[in-house]
């Protein structure tokens, strides 16, 4: 399906947010943007395993655009299990070269390149093959896809995201990650200042009621920098997590 051209005020709406393609990262860690698209009532989907469309094309577009300006693009295993995404980018001449590098955050091992989207993106020379975080050396490895070995906190049974951006920066030369999901990823990193560089969420005008798949972190977030875009149906706000 081709994209709704780029509203023209969005590439100015946008710039003081996106990671600086002349200027190399000096820092340890690739620049990340946290970003998704919810509802009025704070939810992405309709609820566990249903794939909800909440943006309007116009804002559908913007996405493809920011895929364009990051090197990774990373989602949660329950997302790729659930929405079968493509993650290329479609905005733009040539979708090989323009896509980023879809990275899978799949600990448990259940995703599978195989028969996925991006697999048939990637066939057809539209798409870049997948990273895969795994905790441990993975028992199927895949053809074509790269493995992040990313051991996980002892305590918290999770990855440590501060050594899984130093890893791909320093093992995949990825200078910049968007991060496009689902809840339980989403949760997490809004709380993580220390670690994601701008915020972009869009909001659709709709609600998806409480059996809706959620985006609230544990804790309130204070937000700076803030700026809002309005198009035909959604918003757009950009801003930083603020450091208090
Ligand atoms: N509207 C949007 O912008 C948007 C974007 C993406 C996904 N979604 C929706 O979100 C839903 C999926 O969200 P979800 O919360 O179920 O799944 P998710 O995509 O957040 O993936 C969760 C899984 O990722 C792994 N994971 C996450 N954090 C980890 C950590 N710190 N360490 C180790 N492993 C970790 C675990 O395997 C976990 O089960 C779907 O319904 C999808 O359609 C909506
Ligand atoms: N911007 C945005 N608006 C939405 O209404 C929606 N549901 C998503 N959801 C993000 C999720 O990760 C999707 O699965 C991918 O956006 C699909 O990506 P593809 O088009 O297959 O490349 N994102």
């Amino acid at each position: 399906m081709s994209l709704v051209p780029l509203c023209s005020d969005l590439p100015q709406f946008l710039q003081g947010y996106l990671p600086n393609a002349t200027k190399k990262e000096t820092s340890i860690r690739p620049f990340i943007t946290l970003t998704y698209a919810q509802s009025l009532d704070a939810r992405i989907s309709k609820g566990p395993g249903i794939r909800t469309t909440i943006s309007h094309p116009e804002t559908k577009t913007m996405t493809h655009y920011l895929r364009y300006h990051h090197d990774g693009i990373l989602i949660g295993s329950g997302t790729a299990l659930i929405d079968d995404p493509g993650l290329n980018c479609k905005w733009g001449r040539d979708s090989l070269a323009n896509s980023p590098r879809p990275i899978i955050l799949d600990t448990k091992q259940k995703w599978r390149f195989g028969g996925s989207k991006m697999q048939e993106l990637y066939n057809k020379g539209l798409g870049k093959p997948p990273i895969v975080v795994v905790a441990n050396d993975p028992a199927i490895k895949e053809h074509h896809v790269e493995y992040a070995i990313c051991p996980m906190d002892k305590a918290t049974k999770q990855i440590d995201w501060e050594k899984l951006f130093e890893k791909l920066k320093k093992d995949f030369n990825i200078q910049s990650v968007m991060i496009e999901g689902g809840a339980k990823v989403v949760n997490q990193l809004l709380l993580r200042n220390d670690i994601i560089n701008s915020l972009i969420i869009t909001i659709g005008s709709t609600f998806l009621g409480r059996s809706g798949t959620e985006v609230s972190p544990l804790q309130s977030v204070n937000l700076k920098g803030i700026t809002w875009w309005k198009g035909t149906t959604d918003v757009v706000m950009c801003a930083k997590l603020d450091n208090e």
